[in-house]
């Protein structure tokens, strides 16, 4: 099943949650686009030049742990996660996420792993695995996303805003809803709420409703 949504909308809480009810992991797709935006940065690369950013992952090969309690990137011995979600590598994935070249070792990584499980992130439904059992899409205002992402981070909630429109205007492209998808608008609900929604869908489509 697949669990895609825009910046901060509840996707890798929602998809642990659901994962853990159903007794199997998730992956995070997203963690692989920032752990591509990471080394980009490390190695100094131009992060519009494709051929750069590839030379940087092929010396770093990475390893999707997908815990359902929280999914983590390793590189060989180092735990790449803590890093994932800072402040710079929010401000640079988005470029990283347009390069298809960066698409297609995301995907092939993706694709490696075998069924079942809930894949979270923007295209998951629509171009990486468009023949998944069930789908689902969630929203929320951009003002809740960033009172939600500010317990999170150390910037205020109008500079966590301005990001995230700016993010949800560059990854425009890749998060359209899958046209089978159940759209979720989380704003009013509480996680346990989304979760239930979720959980509840897949019942209906196990029994074919
Ligand atoms: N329905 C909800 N109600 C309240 N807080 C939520 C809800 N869904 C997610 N959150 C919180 O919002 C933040 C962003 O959620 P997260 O799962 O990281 O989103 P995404 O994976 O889409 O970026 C987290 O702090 C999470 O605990
Ligand atoms: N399947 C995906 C997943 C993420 N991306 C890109 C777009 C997002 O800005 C970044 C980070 O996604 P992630 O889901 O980790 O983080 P947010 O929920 O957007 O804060 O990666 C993508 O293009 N396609």
């Amino acid at each position: 099943m697949t669990i895609d949504g825009v910046a901060a909308s509840g996707k890798s809480s929602v998809s642990s949650g659901v994962a853990r009810a159903l007794g199997i992991p998730y992956l995070s797709s997203g963690l692989l686009y920032r752990a591509a935006t990471l080394f980009a940065l490390e190695d100094h690369a131009d992060l519009s030049d494709q051929g750069a950013v590839l030379a940087a992952l092929g010396t770093h090969p990475v390893r999707l742990e997908p815990l359902a309690e929280g999914n983590r990137v390793w590189q060989n011995g180092r735990d790449l996660t803590p890093e994932l979600h800072s402040t710079r590598v929010d401000h640079g994935v988005s470029a990283i996420a347009v390069l298809p070249g960066v698409r297609a070792w995301v995907n092939e990584q993706l694709r490696q792993v075998p069924p079942p499980f809930v894949a979270e992130g923007r295209d998951m439904g629509t171009n990486v695995f468009p023949h998944a059992g069930a789908k689902f899409y969630l929203t929320a205002s951009p003002r809740v996303r960033a009172r939600r992402r500010a317990q999170e981070r150390p910037e205020d909630v109008d500079a966590i805003e301005a990001a995230l429109i700016r993010r949800d205007d560059l990854d425009r492209v890749q998060s359209a809803p899958a046209a089978d998808a159940v759209v979720i608008d989380t704003g009013p609900l509480d996680l346990d709420g989304v979760i239930g929604k979720v959980l509840a869908g897949v019942q209906r489509h196990r029994a074919g409703q």
